[in-house]
């Protein structure tokens, strides 16, 4: 492509960051780059994200990307809302980075080591509902602001701990400060949580083709897909207290012949709050494993289980209590 391509970040650390991978991939392929930043609502406000809505950090990319300023836009998947963009496409899904919450916690301490009563820092109602249901006694402490300002919070004795994605972490090359890596099974993380989004004009097929061909990889596209599909179904929004964590993974079958073949399979492990608001200390947890090809019907189902289980049953706009 002889155009010079445009691609759109919001100016924090970390969005430049991976707005760099990005660039680095195109020029790698031999295309000319230019990284163009966007001022989001989401980074002048100080208001809890709860507060101002789906799709703070966003839609002023998306704005841009549709009004021509722009010709590919790198978003935090976990950010964008789970509704398509009229005009716009996803048109690739890079390696997904490490998708698990980390925690950063005064003096070296894991959650476990943690004592009652120990403050911990997090403005995300999923990690506040998973914190709390943990049964640790541990005092969820509801904070906002970019990770050297939620970090900065232990290093100044504030809090005696917070909880960031482990890949925004290590995209700002600050893994040194995570005290634990939790595993999913403490807490799953947000749907798509580590992945990027990558968005161009629908109508601007080059762009799409070349973002397929030099960054898009297919097991973390059909991962976030399952994530997202069950985030959707549930209808909650990027800020709901939802975790999903798919994964591929090897299973075994028999094939006609009667000889076992290993198979890749998409394997999809949820949660949700029993109650969507701030206090929810339950959790209605579920999981199941499916075809490749049936990632997002995998989502769907594992949504309905959720829901029959009890998740969001108490409050929640647009839905019935039960
Ligand atoms: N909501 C903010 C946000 N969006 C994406 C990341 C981290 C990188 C990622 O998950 O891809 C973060 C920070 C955090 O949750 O600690």
């Amino acid at each position: 492509m002889t155009r010079t391509i445009r691609i759109g970040t919001r100016g924090s650390k970390l969005a430049l960051a991976q707005t760099g991978i990005i660039a680095q991939q195109l020029t790698d392929a031999g295309q000319q780059v230019e990284i163009v930043k966007v001022t989001t609502p989401g980074d002048r406000s100080h208001a809890p994200i709860a507060e101002i809505g789906v799709g703070v950090f966003t839609s002023a990319l998306r704005e841009a990307l549709a009004a021509d300023d722009i010709d590919v836009a790198v978003h935090s998947y976990k950010d964008l809302p789970t509704a398509a963009e009229p005009g716009l496409v996803i048109a690739a899904v890079p390696p997904r980075a490490d998708p698990r919450d980390a925690l950063v916690a005064r003096d070296g301490l894991t959650l476990g080591e943690l004592p009652p009563g120990a403050k911990v820092g997090t403005g995300s109602p999923r990690r506040m509902a998973q914190l709390r249901a943990l049964g640790l006694g541990l005092v969820v402490v509801p904070i906002r602001g970019n990770i050297d300002t939620r970090m900065g919070k232990v290093f100044d004795g504030e809090l005696d701990a917070v909880v960031l994605a482990q890949a925004g972490l290590d995209r700002v090359g600050r893994s040194e400060v995570v005290t634990e890596t939790l595993d999913p099974i403490q807490m799953l993380p947000a749907p798509a949580q580590g992945a990027l989004a990558i968005e161009c004009r629908a109508d601007d097929v080059d762009i799409e083709h070349l973002l397929q061909s030099t960054v898009d990889d297919e097991a973390t596209r059909l991962a976030v897909a399952a994530e997202r599909a069950m985030l959707a179904a549930l209808e909650a929004g990027c800020s709901a207290p939802v975790g999903a964590l798919a994964e591929v993974v090897e299973d075994i079958e028999t094939d006609a012949d009667g000889n076992d073949v290993y198979v890749q399979k998409i394997s999809l492990r949820g949660n949700a709050a029993a109650q969507f608001d701030a206090d929810s200390a339950e959790m209605v947890r579920a999981s199941a494993i499916a075809a490749m090809t049936d990632a997002e019907r995998l989502g769907k189902e594992l949504a309905a289980e959720l829901l029959d289980l009890g998740a969001g049953a108490l409050s929640g706009p647009g839905r019935d209590p039960r």
